[in-house]
């Protein structure tokens, strides 16, 4: 199977992969229909379909981390590219663009699946939401975070799932993560508040650390088994996100790493 590697890169993922901020009710792109679209002389890659993206391109899968700012989507990243933590001063996410300061983090990589899932950190900033709502729409799966330590950033997580709603795919693959579970001391939100919310609304929960790893590998993973058993033929091969994640989390306890 041959792959057009000229869409690989960090210079391919500057910007939305349309060119165009998704506005209300515009978002819905059609699957299918992989292709290059030019901007400002940068090659960027169409949302590929699931189906056959992986015939055309190296990348085939992204995966966007949201949720407010400070909930740890940054450090997340880090931990689960590098598998150390970003210890230091808090640096905000700018925007979404990887150029501008260096802040926005870009990786490729190549999971245990045989898949490549691009991941994508979002500035959680109420100021940059325009930005990263024009990224939502050709998501294939969204990892929406919390901070067990502040309140605010779980009442946020509803607001969070109507913009998910309004401007990402509506079969995109969605799971909510707890953040900093390490703190045992400063947190303010219980793990049973998270799973209720998380089931009231459909969608897989874990709480995480980027401090410790807890849980930071199992939530990409399962992110991507769905992704893959989506993107197979076979539809007699049935995969359940929720299964797994439940059954991978059995025996756990609260700090698995
Ligand atoms: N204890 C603890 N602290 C964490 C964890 N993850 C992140 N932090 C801290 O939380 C702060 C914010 O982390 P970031 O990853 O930069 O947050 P962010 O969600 O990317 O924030 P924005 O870029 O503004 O959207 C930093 O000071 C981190 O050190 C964690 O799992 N445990
Ligand atoms: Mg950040």
């Amino acid at each position: 199977m041959s792959r057009k590697k000229a869409v690989k890169g960090k210079a391919a993922t500057s910007s939305p992969s349309a060119g165009s901020p998704a506005g209300k009710g515009t978002g819905k792109s059609a699957r299918g229909s992989p292709g290059i679209v030019q901007m400002n002389g940068v090659v960027h890659p169409s949302r590929p379909s699931i189906s056959n993206s992986s015939e055309f391109y190296d990348i085939a899968f992204k995966v966007m981390l949201v949720g407010d700012s400070g909930v740890g989507k940054t450090c997340l990243l880090v931990r689960f590219k590098d598998g150390a933590f970003l210890a230091g001063s808090f640096i905000s996410t700018v925007g979404i663009d990887f150029r501008v300061n260096g802040n926005f983090f870009f990786y490729s990589m190549i999971t245990s699946l045989s898949n490549y899932l691009q991941i994508w950190d979002t500035a959680g900033q109420e100021r940059f939401r325009s930005v990263t709502h024009a990224y939502y729409r050709d998501a294939h799966a969204l990892l929406l975070l919390y901070d067990v330590t502040n309140k605010s950033s779980f009442d946020n997580i509803q607001a969070w799932l109507t913009e998910i709603h309004e401007y990402a795919q509506q079969d995109v693959v969605l799971m909510l993560l707890g953040n900093k579970a390490d703190a045992t001391h400063d947190r303010v939100v219980k793990r049973e508040d998270g799973e209720r919310l998380a089931k009231e609304f459909g969608v897989p929960f874990m709480e995480t650390s980027a401090r410790s790893g807890l849980n930071v590998e199992l939530a990409f993973t399962a992110v991507a088994k769905e992704l893959k058993h989506r993107s197979m033929k076979d539809p007699n091969e049935k995969f359940k996100l929720h299964e797994y994640v439940n059954k991978e989390m059995k025996g756990t306890g609260c700090c698995r790493s």
